[in-house]
Order: structure tokens, then C-alpha cells, then sequence
């Protein structure tokens, strides 16, 4: 189970307080509310890439120490954001970009699981559309076989049949590893097909 327990977290101050939430491996829970309830901020927390003020995180059983990018037990968590020219190098071609976490070039299996042809795979990120660079970062964040993935409005650039063939890919994903999905979106009608449950962040208190 991805846990976080009694979360108070924000930047100068406080963006939600008190905010307790559980993704069992295999499931898949909704996250909505408001803009600015700190949906972003819950997924970052549980991503590890945040720390929180107060509370705490779980991963299976073990209490989380180390935020940020090093920590060791971010690897059993894959991201996904929504602007997906905002997490690749520019620099790379998505065959780099996918094969960034794995320290070699064979991205073979993990382009054809999003449907990455080998023509598009040696492109940079802008000489492909969006839906095409989110398949490669869908590749990348899946490349360590996460146990759960994170996905914050991944769809939100994208139109309806991309929408659902890269939630396909994360359902097919899920069926044969049994991971956990956090899945962010103001979409309430993707969330309502997509999530078996679904958690609501209030809106913020007027400043
Ligand atoms: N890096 C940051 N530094 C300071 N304040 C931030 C930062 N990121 C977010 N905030 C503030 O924290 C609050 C919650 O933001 P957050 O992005 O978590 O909400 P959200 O529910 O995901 O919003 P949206 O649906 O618009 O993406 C907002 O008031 C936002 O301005």
C-alpha cells in the first residue's frame, strides 16, 4: 500500500492540512477538488518528491524518510505530469528520454507497450505532438516496473483517443503487475470510468 497518514504539507504555508490517503496495489483511486485544493501538492508528497510539514508516507509497509529525487524508494514510483515538454530534455530523442532511468538504450518492449513506433522514437520532443511525447514519458515512468504510478492531469493536453489508449496501457499495466494508481484530473467523467474510487480534496480557505 502507497499511504499517506495525517498529511499537512504546502510551500510558505500550509496548502492542505490533516489529508489522509491509501492506493492498494491494484487499485485505482481518483484525486479531485477544486483548483488550488493542493491536488499537485498531495500527488508530490506521495511522490516523494515533496516533504510534507507533518504526517507521514508509507510504501508497503515502510515508513519514508528521504524525499526528493534520491531518495531510494522513489524508484518504486513512477510520475507522470501534465505537461510533458516540461519533464524531457529537450536535447534527448524519446529513445534517450525512455531509457533514462534503465542505463541502457533498449527501450525495445517499453516503446511497443505505448505504441512508440522506431520512426518516432528517434525524434526530439519537438518534432512529435503532445500525445506522442506523453507515450514516452508513460514509457519512462513505467521502466522500473513501479509499484505505483502517479499521474497528475497526464491526459489534460491530450484529446479523447490518446485519453484512453495511454489509460489503457496504465489498466493493462496494472493487470499484470497488480500496481497501485493515483490518477489526478478535473475530469470527472474520466475519473468516474477510470478510478474505483474517488477522493476529494475541499476548496481552499479564502486568503
Ligand atoms: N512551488 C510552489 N510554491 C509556492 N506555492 C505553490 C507552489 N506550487 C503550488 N503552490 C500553491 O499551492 C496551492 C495548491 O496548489 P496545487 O497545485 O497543489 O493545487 P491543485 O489542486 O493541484 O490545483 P490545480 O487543479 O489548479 O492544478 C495553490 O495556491 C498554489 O498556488
Amino acid at each position: 500500500m502507497l499511504t499517506g497518514t495525517d498529511i499537512t504539507a504546502g510551500y510558505r504555508s500550509a496548502v492542505i492540512s490533516g489529508v489522509s490517503l491509501t492506493v492498494r496495489p491494484g487499485r485505482t483511486v481518483g484525486l479531485a477538488g477544486p483548483s488550488g485544493s493542493g491536488k499537485s501538492t498531495l500527488a508530490r508528497v506521495l511522490a516523494l518528491l515533496h516533504k510534507p510539514f507533518s504526517g507521514t508516507v508509507e510504501i508497503d509497509g515502510e515508513t519514508v524518510t528521504g524525499f526528493r529525487f534520491k531518495a531510494a524508494q522513489r524508484t518504486r514510483i513512477g510520475v507522470l505530469f501534465q505537461q510533458p515538454r516540461l519533464s524531457v530534455d529537450p536535447r534527448f530523442t524519446l529513445r534517450q528520454a525512455i531509457a533514462e532511468p534503465l542505463g541502457h538504450q533498449e527501450v525495445g518492449e517499453l516503446a511497443d507497450l505505448v505504441m512508440l513506433t522506431g520512426d518516432l522514437l528517434d525524434r526530439r520532443p519537438h518534432e512529435v505532438s503532445d500525445g506522442q511525447l506523453q507515450r514516452a514519458c508513460l514509457a519512462r515512468a513505467l521502466a522500473l516496473n513501479p509499484r505505483y504510478l502517479i499521474c497528475d492531469e497526464m491526459t489534460t493536453m491530450l484529446d479523447a483517443s490518446t485519453t484512453a489508449a495511454l489509460v489503457g496501457v496504465i489498466r493493462a499495466y496494472q493487470a499484470r503487475t497488480n500496481a497501485g494508481v493515483l490518477a489526478i484530473s478535473h475530469d470527472a467523467t474520466l475519473l468516474d470510468r477510470w478510478a474505483d474510487e474517488t477522493v476529494r480534496l475541499s476548496a481552499p480557505p479564502p486568503r
